[in-house]
């Protein structure tokens, strides 16, 4: 059984510019989140996935459809059980939403503290919770005295406080810095690996979802056009939208004035060849060129690593005898795709 399952659900906001129109925020959105998930929700602003994370945990309501949270229907909970249902629930934001008047050690204790938990074990959480995060020596440091990544884990550390299920990330990571962004992502990696926690990532950058997810979905208009497991998202996307998002981090083949600049540094025919896991592999490729002694270079594109599998495209610009290029051609169209620039 899924985790969280959504339905067929709706959420509608009365239009601001006429309040008898209803605008659809979510729009028939159905869509299961396993247990031990890294689920990546991408989508550009306004999309809805704001709107989605507040339905799962409750702090809005659906307008039509069922939510499921470990089984229990959250559209018809009571204010105790939602209680209950958001305690289970850690979430981090992109402006991580620290008590700037209160020390580190304070901001994670405070959901505790509101949960009654007694001193003792209190203090003992929290630093269990402090090494976790690598922050012990910052303990007593206030919020402001922190770079934005040890501001994020402070975050993390609050929100894993009371042992949720299930992490909410929204654009945790949107205000830090590449490297910085690549440590909080391995803290979060740390977070479902270690404590086999389900995480939930918002996100409109397709570089968290390719560095974290194991799951994608892509949003638009409030739906979900394109979801699956992200290596097939990656590598055969079906949208023109989510085509946009996989072209941020994965260099397909050039057109226009990329391919223009390309054809006036390299001589030769310019072709690009898709590397997919398990399926052909780049030596291969260089093998057959070499051996129909052809002369090549690579000048654009490149390999990238999805969930530990690899996925790219290699543009080369190969010199040598027509003849030799057409047979060398058949061979590795016979193991991948290869496409020639016009
Ligand atoms: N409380 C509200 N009242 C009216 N309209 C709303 C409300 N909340 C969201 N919307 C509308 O719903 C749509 C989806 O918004 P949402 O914030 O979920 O998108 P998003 O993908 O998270 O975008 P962003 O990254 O910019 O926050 C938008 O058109 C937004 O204007």
């Amino acid at each position: 059984m899924a985790l969280v399952s959504l339905t067929d659900v709706t959420k509608t906001y009365p239009d601001p510019n006429d309040r008898r129109r209803q605008i659809a925020a979510i729009d028939g959105v159905s869509l299961d989140i396993q247990s031990g998930d890294v689920y990546g929700i991408i989508g550009y602003s306004g999309a809805g996935k704001s709107t989605l994370v507040r339905l799962i945990n409750a702090l809005e309501s659906a307008s039509s459809g069922s939510i499921l949270v470990d089984g229990a229907e959250v559209t018809t909970m009571r204010e105790g059980e939602l209680r209950k249902l958001r305690l289970g629930i850690g979430m981090i934001f992109q402006q991580f939403n620290l008590f700037n008047a209160k020390t580190v050690r304070a901001n994670i204790a405070y959901p505790l503290k509101v949960a009654g938990v007694p001193k003792a074990e209190r203090n003992r959480r929290v630093e269990e919770l402090l090494a976790f995060v690598g922050l012990s020596e910052k303990a007593k440091s206030f919020p402001d005295q922190l770079s934005g990544g040890q501001k994020q884990r402070v975050g993390i550390a609050r929100a894993l406080a009371t042992s949720p299920r299930i992490l909410l990330a929204d654009e945790a990571t949107s205000a830090l810095d590449p490297e910085t962004t690549h440590e909080v992502l391995g803290l979060l990696k740390k977070v479902n690996q270690d404590l086999g926690i389900t995480i939930i990532v918002i996100t409109h950058e397709m570089d968290v979802i390719q560095q974290i997810a194991t799951k994608v979905a892509v949003m638009e208009n409030g739906k979900v056009i394109e979801n699956g497991e992200v290596y097939e998202v990656f590598s055969n996307p079906q949208h023109a939208a989510t085509r946009r998002f996989v072209s941020t981090v994965v260099r397909g083949i050039p057109v226009g004035e990329e391919l223009q600049t390309l054809r006036y540094r390299h001589p030769g025919r310019i072709f690009t060849v898709s590397i997919l896991d398990g399926d052909t592999s780049q030596a291969r490729v260089f093998e057959i060129l070499t051996q129909a002694g052809l002369g090549f270079e690579l000048i654009y594109g490149g390999i990238n690593d999805i969930q530990g599998r690899t996925f790219g495209h290699l543009t080369l610009a190969v010199t040598g005898d027509d003849a030799a290029i057409e047979s060398a051609l058949a061979q590795i169209s016979a193991l991948t795709e290869i496409v020639e620039a016009r």
